[in-house]
């Protein structure tokens, strides 16, 4: 089963459910699904952003786009991304949450919570 997705690696819009369902599969076919409880999924993603923390460590401030950062480095960093996303989803499954639509009403909620003022008015 797993084999079938092998080839589709590169698609332009990757939805929520596809990882969900992807991960889902790749935990049961190696039987890990019995350990991915809530609370090791957690643990797991925490080490995960300590890595992804690691990338950034004692570079200083990073300028948006990364223009000084070599290939190597860059996959790196999109390897540990993809490392938090993928605990990060597979924690909202094991929970029983849609972390789409949650993602989306909290998007609303912050909108409530922070309206616009003008455009230049200070951050926070
Ligand atoms: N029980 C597990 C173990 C791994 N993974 C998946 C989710 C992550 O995307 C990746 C994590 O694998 P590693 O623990 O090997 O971590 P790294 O890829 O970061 O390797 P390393 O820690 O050696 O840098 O594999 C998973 O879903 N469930």
């Amino acid at each position: 089963m797993e084999t079938s997705h092998e080839f589709s690696t590169k698609t332009s819009d990757v939805s929520l459910q596809e990882l969900k369902d992807r991960l889902a599969e790749f935990a049961k076919v190696r039987g890990w699904d019995q350990y991915h409880s809530p609370r090791n999924l957690l643990l797991a993603l925490v080490g995960e952003v300590g890595e992804l923390s690691e990338i950034f460590q004692w570079k200083g401030e990073v300028a948006r786009g990364l223009p000084n950062w070599s290939p190597d480095d860059k996959e790196r960093l999109e390897e540990e991304l993809s490392d938090v996303l993928l605990y990060l989803v597979q924690l909202a499954d094991v929970c029983g949450l849609d972390l789409g639509q949650a993602a989306l009403s909290k998007i609303v909620k912050n909108a409530k919570k922070y309206p616009v003022v003008n455009q230049t008015s200070s951050y926070n």
